[in-house]
């Protein structure tokens, strides 16, 4: 593991560093203390569903006190095989249920219909792009004033983040923020028929976080009875031609049902004001990395992410305008098309209010359509502490959409 005093050396050095530079030192460093090893695009191996019955007795007890089970950090201990066995949703939506009893109720949120005249003879591809919040972060360094620490308990809010995963059912998952992937949602997704891979970010803020479960990352998570696996690469992206802290996952994927192919991606840029031009680099690098990846666009894309950035922004504006021919999937909420939401994350920190469209989905516009997307929360559900609550477990929102390909030559991609 890279040393924390290099780590340290970057912060100190930061200090004194105007913005520019300061940039440029932290993802030096990154890339002399981690070396090679994390740089190359490989997927970590995942588990198949084993053949047992349904029953689910235990599923969720056993993910419930996995962090004081092991000596060893649970990131690195592999599921044992009865982790295999195949849960039914409905069973693991009432344990989940039974977990939280004494919590208000789920928000509901409605899906709002944006079918357009491109017919469909095949089921809508379900995708859902969700920043779930660390455990570590949550708990050790995001400071929201507002939640109480009761709010953040880990076997609690699991089990809202799993509520959210199991009202929608997605088809395909695209997370940030897993902290908790190999002890609560691998062998769980896997036993849900899931297929997952996890890229953690190379030196996570959670390890600096006491009692920490680990580095946090993205994962991304796919139905195997709906698509198979054609390829993947996990980036470490780069900014300026240096390596950094931030990491994607890119694989393509082909239908079962249409054998039609597409590339899903997941990302979590570098937060925080005064890194515009490092996100935007990052950005760009991971348009590189996908174009290469489609060929140039020959195959369709979805690049999920919470990006850390607002529409203003440059790394925003490249993806808008990429020659990848990307739309924003969210902005088709808005009575034009052409206006983001007003909030994708909304909490409170010792620093005030903060409000942003941080989080996007976007795809293909001329080989996909968007069928449907779930409507945020409101301002009034959301409520005067803002997130994360007693009821919704991030301090992020869940954007989920259906897909689905348009039939059209494939000159037009
Ligand atoms: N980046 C920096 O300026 C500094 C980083 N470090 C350390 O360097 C390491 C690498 O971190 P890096 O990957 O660059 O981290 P990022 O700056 O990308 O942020 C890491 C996490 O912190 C959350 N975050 C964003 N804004 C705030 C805030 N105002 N207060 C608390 N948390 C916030 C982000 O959540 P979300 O995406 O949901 O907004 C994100 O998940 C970590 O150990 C970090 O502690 C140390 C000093 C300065
Ligand atoms: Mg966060």
């Amino acid at each position: 593991m890279a040393s924390r005093w290099q780590h340290r050396i970057a912060v100190s050095m930061m200090a004194s560093c105007d913005v520019g530079r300061l940039q440029f030192v932290y993802a030096l460093l990154f890339e002399v203390s981690l070396g090679p090893g994390l740089v190359s695009s490989s997927s970590f191996p995942v588990c198949s569903m084993g053949h047992g019955t349904s029953r689910l007795y235990s599923a969720l007890a056993k993910t419930l006190n996995s962090s004081t089970a092991s000596q060893h950090p649970e990131y690195l201990v592999s599921p044992d095989p009865e982790h295999l066995e195949p849960i039914d949703p409905k069973e693991l939506l009432e344990e989940c249920r039974a977990v939280l009893h004494t919590r208000p109720p789920r928000f509901q949120r409605d899906f709002v219909d944006l079918r357009t005249d491109h017919p469909s003879s095949h089921p809508p591809i379900r995708v859902m792009q969700w920043n779930i919040l660390a455990q570590a972060l949550g708990e050790g360094k995001d400071n929201f004033v507002q939640c109480p620490v009761e709010a953040l308990k880990w076997e609690e809010r699991k089990c809202l983040i799993l509520e959210e995963i199991l009202a929608y059912q997605p088809d395909i998952l695209c997370l940030q923020e897993v902290d908790h992937y190999f002890d609560t949602f691998q062998p769980l997704l896997s036993r849900l028929g899931y297929q997952g891979t996890f890229f953690p970010k190379p030196w996570s803020p959670c390890l600096d976080v006491e009692h920490n479960n680990g580095p946090d990352g993205c994962a991304l998570f796919f139905l195997q009875n709906r698509f198979k696996l054609v390829n993947s690469a996990n980036i470490r992206l780069t900014a300026m031609t240096l390596k950094t802290n931030q990491v994607a996952i890119a694989q393509t994927l082909e239908c079962k049902e249409s054998s039609r192919q597409f590339c899903i991606a997941v990302t979590h840029l570098k937060a925080r004001t005064g890194w515009e031009r490092f996100r935007s680099a990052q950005g760009c690098d991971l348009l590189q990395n996908l174009q290469n990846i489609t060929q140039g666009a020959k195959i369709p894309l979805i690049v999920c992410g919470d990006f850390n950035a607002e529409p203003t922004e440059e790394v925003y504006k490249h993806f808008a305008s990429s020659s990848l021919n990307l739309n924003s999937a969210y902005k088709l909420l808005s009575a034009d098309g052409q206006s983001e939401p007003p909030y994708t994350t909304w909490k409170i920190r010792t620093s005030g209010e903060c409000r942003h469209t941080l989080d996007y989905i976007w795809y293909s516009k001329h080989a996909l359509s968007v069928r449907s997307a779930l409507d945020l929360l409101t301002e009034e559900q959301i409520g005067p502490n803002r997130l994360p609550s007693f009821n919704y477990p991030s301090d992020h929102l869940s954007l989920v959409c259906d897909f689905s390909f348009n039939e059209e030559p494939d000159g037009l991609l």
